[in-house]
């Protein structure tokens, strides 16, 4: 065995989250998996849920359980999703459309309440394209004006970097949490207060560290996030995004899609549009109920566990990355990307080298699945409570085994 096969091996005996793994579905053949940055795994008890669901409260209950159940499910899930990983109190959080369509419901809101003398928005050049595309036709919609931020790759998006696009004219700050390329943790609640600071509302992209780094939202006086929930809350693919909006701010913002399942009373079906109450008012039609079936297993799983104890294990498996690579692959050329200090990463570590897109192709033909990001970045992602030492370790020695053949 080698050196670094033994210290995976012994890492995993003693790691206090080893036994979580038993709980995802076997995935046959498989290697490795670093790509629950994607897509999380599923847990054994989601399938289950999933089966119950479509023999029972769908199959047996029908449009029943609609009354019984489906009409909360958004307000009850997302209260689940604030409670166990935003930090958020009952009645902020909703679940429903794909990240992009929240994004667009909640910044288009913001740009209007911000109104007409702070129309600037902040925002940087290396975050995810859904947001850059979707701020970038909020301002062609309403005029808003964009004011881009370009982070030093060293340092990620910070304070000061923040601070200094700041005026009286900026109405609404657009940042990620955990940056989808390079996993740097913005410093949430030190660019909350800035804004704030300035007069500006802050919507913080948590699609990265969801799951996986708690966000305490209400504690830093966010005013509101969005976030997906097929990465590190298990929820599938396609399974809908979560919406925060602070309770002080639901009554003066206007989501732009208004439709019957937001209405104060949807089933009146009357002339106007009235809202709902709360988050309510920011549901817009029938919410996917198959696709948000696995996200209680996750958030369960997560509860039990314990959040901190979850990002204690991300930070290992990332520092477990980070020091192997320094010992064996640093000498074929390969760079650590993500930063170094457990603080200031999130839930992978992204590795740079000339050859990463073809080095990519050949582990996933040995069923070793990271996943590559232009333009020369391998990401391994470590989704805490299924990812084992064992699996990075077999990463990174394929990794250097490709290299070597030159
Ligand atoms: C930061 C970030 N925002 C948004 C998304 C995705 O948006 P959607 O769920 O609409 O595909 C992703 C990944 O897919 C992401 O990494
Ligand atoms: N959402 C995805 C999808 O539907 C297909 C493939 C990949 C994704 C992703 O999640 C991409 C991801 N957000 C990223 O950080 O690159």
């Amino acid at each position: 065995m080698s050196t670094l096969r033994a210290r995976a091996a012994h890492l995993d005996a003693t790691d206090p989250l080893a036994a979580c793994r038993d709980e995802f579905l076997p995935a046959e053949g498989l290697v490795a998996y670093l790509d629950g940055n994607s897509l999380g795994r599923p847990l054994r008890a989601t399938a289950q849920r999933i089966e119950h669901l479509v023999r029972h409260d769908w199959g047996t209950r029908l449009i029943r359980s609609w009354d019984e159940q489906w009409m909360e499910l958004p307000l009850r899930l997302g209260d689940r999703i604030g409670q166990v990983c935003l930090g958020a109190a009952p009645g902020q959080t909703v679940v429903g459309d794909s990240t992009t369509v929240m994004l667009y419901k909640l910044l288009r809101a913001a740009v209007a309440a911000a109104g007409p003398q702070r129309p600037q928005v902040v925002l940087d050049t290396e975050n995810f394209p859904t947001d850059r595309y979707v701020a970038e036709g909020i301002a062609a919609e309403t005029g808003a004006q964009l004011v881009w931020l370009e982070p030093d790759p060293a340092k990620g998006v910070t304070p000061d970097l923040v601070a200094g696009a700041l005026t009286e004219r900026t109405g609404v700050v657009l940042l990620s949490h955990v940056a989808y390329k390079s996993a740097w943790v913005a410093d949430l609640p030190a660019i909350t207060a800035l804004a704030h600071d300035a007069g500006a509302l802050v919507l913080w992209d948590l699609c990265h560290s969801v799951g996986v780094l708690p966000s305490d939202l209400d504690a830093h006086e966010v005013d509101l996030a969005v976030g997906c929930s097929y990465k590190f809350l298990g929820g599938g693919p396609g399974a809908p995004a979560f919406g925060y909006v602070a309770a002080r701010h639901q009554e003066r913002l206007r989501q732009p899609i208004q439709g019957w399942m937001g209405h104060a009373e949807p089933f009146v079906m009357g002339p106007g549009y009235r809202p709902g109450a709360g988050m309510r008012a920011f549901v817009s039609g029938t919410p996917s109920v198959l696709a948000m079936a696995g996200i209680e297993d996750t958030v369960d799983l997560i509860e039990r566990v314990g959040p901190d104890r979850v990002r204690a294990k991300a930070s290992s498996l990332g520092r477990f990355v980070i020091e192997s690579v320094d010992e064996t692959l640093a000498t074929r050329g390969v760079r650590v990307v993500s930063p170094r200090e457990d603080t200031r990463r999130g839930a992978h570590v992204t590795i740079g080298h000339p050859r990463s897109r073809e080095v990519t192709r050949e582990l996933w033909a040995q069923d070793i699945i990271p996943d590559f990001r232009e333009p020369d970045g391998i990401r391994l992602g470590l989704s805490p409570l299924s990812t084992s030492y064992t699996e990075v370790a077999e990463a990174l020695e394929a990794i250097g085994d490709q290299l070597a053949r030159g």
